[in-house]
């Protein structure tokens, strides 16, 4: 069956339906990872828009129960160049074509998925209608062009309960704006006691929950979208350790004063060199994201740059100069991706014993003591 993926600009992409039928709109982006096809369709930042990779073989390897980064996915559509139907991998569980059409994500194959990209890359982020159906090319102009965009997309994509992975170590609150599994993997697996909050949860809640630090996740959409979280990292810090990660490092610089703004294509993928400005040292990182902390915003604000993008030479890390709070702008928790960048869960926890050892007074041990003392 025939598909059409159409962009704002009137270019038109006629291919081949995979997955879902039916009808879609959203931005159009491309990630140019050469594997992690599955984690790309469950990371909930890519909620509400159409993704196509630029490596040519999609569906080769199947997929698993295991490499999922969200319990379904959110984007809106797949583009691919070719479409393997019959996946060769043993740890394939089901067919890529299955999932689409489980979770209603509408799929383009047989499409020249470079001239898109090139496309974007010259134009700069589009928005895109994709359609498994047979209208004509004006009457997807016309549905595309009253579609209206998504905002406020981490109401959709976070968390509606507070939910735990128990640990005996430190135990952190990751604020859910769309986190992905990864982060809670990388936690726990370093013995942390992990309680996932919803993004709508006060500073009040929070402190309730006697977090010894804050973890920002990821997340879709614009980080000016969401005024309320932001306002709540700013009554956070400087009470609690905090690390953010993408939409979470955006929210953290938005809550420190400073600004944010779009890229003209955005950065997705696994292999995106970062600097260190610290030690000179480059890591090779997981990226997904559109927007990005404005360098000239930071001037005046208590925020200092650790870490740059050796492409373009955007910011991708931040860090606080007197409170213990930093964050970056790619995905530590490398999936799909690189594990250069996991030393930074390690950097998160010595920040928090640091703090610890600094402010007795604030562990869990000496406010129950303080509180039974009061009592008394
Ligand atoms: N992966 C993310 O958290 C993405 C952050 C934000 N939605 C952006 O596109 O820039």
């Amino acid at each position: 069956m025939q598909a059409k993926l159409l962009l704002e600009d009137g270019t038109l992409f006629t291919g081949r339906s995979f997955g879902a039928e039916g009808e879609t709109t959203g931005e159009v982006v491309f990630n140019t990872g050469i594997t992690g096809y599955q984690e790309v369709l469950s990371d909930p930042s890519y909620c509400g828009q159409i993704v196509t990779m630029t490596y040519p073989l999609i569906g080769n390897y199947g997929i698993n129960r295991d490499d999922f980064e969200s319990v379904r996915p959110y984007i809106n559509g797949f583009v691919v160049r070719r479409h393997e139907p019959v996946p060769s991998n043993w740890r394939a569980q089901y067919t890529i074509d299955e999932l689409l059409r489980e979770h209603g994500i509408i799929g383009i194959s047989d499409i020249d998925t470079r001239m898109l990209t090139r496309r974007i890359r010259h134009q700069g982020t589009m928005r895109g209608i994709l359609t498994s159906g047979s209208l004509s090319t004006e009457e997807l102009m016309e549905r595309l062009n009253s579609s209206v965009s998504a905002t406020n997309q981490v109401s959709h994509t976070s968390t509606s309960h507070i939910y735990t992975s128990p640990g005996p170590k430190e135990r952190i609150v990751l604020i859910d704006y769309g986190a992905k599994t990864g982060i809670v993997r990388e936690l726990s697996q370093r013995g942390c006691d992990v309680v996932v909050v919803p993004q709508d949860t006060t500073a009040e809640q929070i402190r309730r929950l006697h977090p010894d630090g804050i973890q920002l996740s990821n997340g879709p959409g614009d980080p000016k979208d969401v005024p309320a979280a932001v306002k709540v990292i700013e009554e956070l810090l400087g009470e609690y350790p905090i690390f953010g990660i993408c939409l979470g490092h955006q929210l953290f610089a938005l809550a420190c004063g400073a600004d944010t703004d779009k890229l003209k294509f955005g950065h997705r993928g696994g292999n995106h060199p970062v600097k260190d400005l610290q030690t000179g040292r480059c890591y090779i990182t997981s990226q997904n994201h559109g927007y990005t902390v404005k360098e000239s915003s930071i001037e005046g604000t208590e925020l200092e740059v650790t870490h740059i993008n050796n492409n373009d030479k955007t910011i991708e890390g931040l860090k606080h100069k007197t409170y213990p709070a930093f964050s970056v702008q790619y995905h530590p928790e490398a999936a799909p991706g690189p594990f250069d960048n996991g030393y930074l869960f390690d950097q998160f926890l010595t920040m928090i014993r640091e703090y610890k050892a600094q402010h007795p007074q604030k562990t869990r041990q000496a406010e129950m003591m303080a509180a039974v003392k009061g009592a008394n």
